[in-house]
């Protein structure tokens, strides 16, 4: 049996009194791509943050491949493959468009100092290669332009941000990608770009993708299967249109009119 890209075993996590997650289960299979909904409130960021070693859990086991990685800190996750994007890509403000994608291939150059120091032909080499990549994953999420010209990444367009913010979690050559909210704030055109994108990382570049979303629409055209919390219980699971079709999905949405959409996809 082949081992799965990703996996949760009776993962929970409390704060406080709150229960976040209750005794998650699911695995992702390699190359894969699948939506994680859920209303406001069901533990999807505290699955995220657990996931990739921002929050630990209090009980469970979390699995990157074969490699158990309980207790083991964000950064150890991350060099195991998993990259993540994030909600908010405000924080990057001051650094230009190609700087940011840049800062995702930090594992495969020496450290600063050392390339200052010495610029020997190996260290411009390896700079070389990894601007040769990001400009390749320039291409593919359709931004060349704005990474070639280096455009201050405060003065981009929200969709070409959040694009950027991909651009440097695919630079880190992830095995695993965890988008946060990849939709949110996106018009409808951004968002049928992004769906393109999610599917051309897929083909091109065979990367598991696990979507965080409130946009049922969005979700459904990107992932081949979901999985849904709510109070942080996972309720259901499935190809799209199973799931959508399950009473106990529905009426985890209805009447919350944030997330009413699940109704009338
Ligand atoms: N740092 C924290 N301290 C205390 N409670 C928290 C913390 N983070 C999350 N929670 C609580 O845990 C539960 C799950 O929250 P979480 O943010 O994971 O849900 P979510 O599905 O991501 O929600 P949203 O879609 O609104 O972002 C909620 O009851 C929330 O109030």
């Amino acid at each position: 049996m082949s081992v799965a890209a990703l996996s949760c075993e009776d993962v929970s996590l409390s704060f406080g009194g709150v229960r976040a997650l209750t005794s998650i289960d699911f695995s992702l299979a390699a190359g894969e791509v699948v939506g994680l909904i859920g209303p406001n409130g069901a533990g999807k960021s505290s699955l995220i943050n657990c996931l990739t070693g921002f929050y630990r859990p209090d009980a469970g086991r979390i699995h990157v491949g074969s490699t158990d990685v309980n207790g083991m800190k964000p950064r150890a996750i991350a060099l195991l493959g998993v990259s993540r994007t994030f909600q908010q890509a405000e924080t990057l403000v001051g650094i230009g468009a190609r700087d940011v994608m840049m800062l995702g291939r930090d594992r495969f150059l020496p450290p600063g100092f050392i390339r200052f120091a010495f610029p020997i032909p190996a260290v411009r080499r390896a700079e070389r290669d990894s601007g040769e990549r990001v400009e390749d994953i320039a291409e593919t999420l359709g931004i060349a332009d704005y990474v070639h010209k280096n455009t201050p990444f405060e003065s981009l367009p929200y969709g070409v941000r959040k694009l950027v913010d991909l651009g440097r979690a695919l630079a880190c050559e992830p095995n695993v990608l965890l988008m946060d909210e990849p939709a949110a704030g996106l018009t409808d055109g951004e968002k049928e770009r992004m769906v393109q994108v999610i599917h051309r990382i897929r083909e091109k570049h065979s990367i598991t993708q696990l979507l965080v979303d409130h946009d049922i629409n969005f979700v459904t055209a990107a992932a081949s299967r979901l999985l849904v919390l709510d109070a942080g219980v996972m309720i259901a699971r499935g190809p799209c249109d199973e799931v959508l079709a399950m009473q106990s999905v529905v009426d985890a949405y209805v009447g919350r009119s944030d997330d009413a959409e699940v109704a009338e996809a």
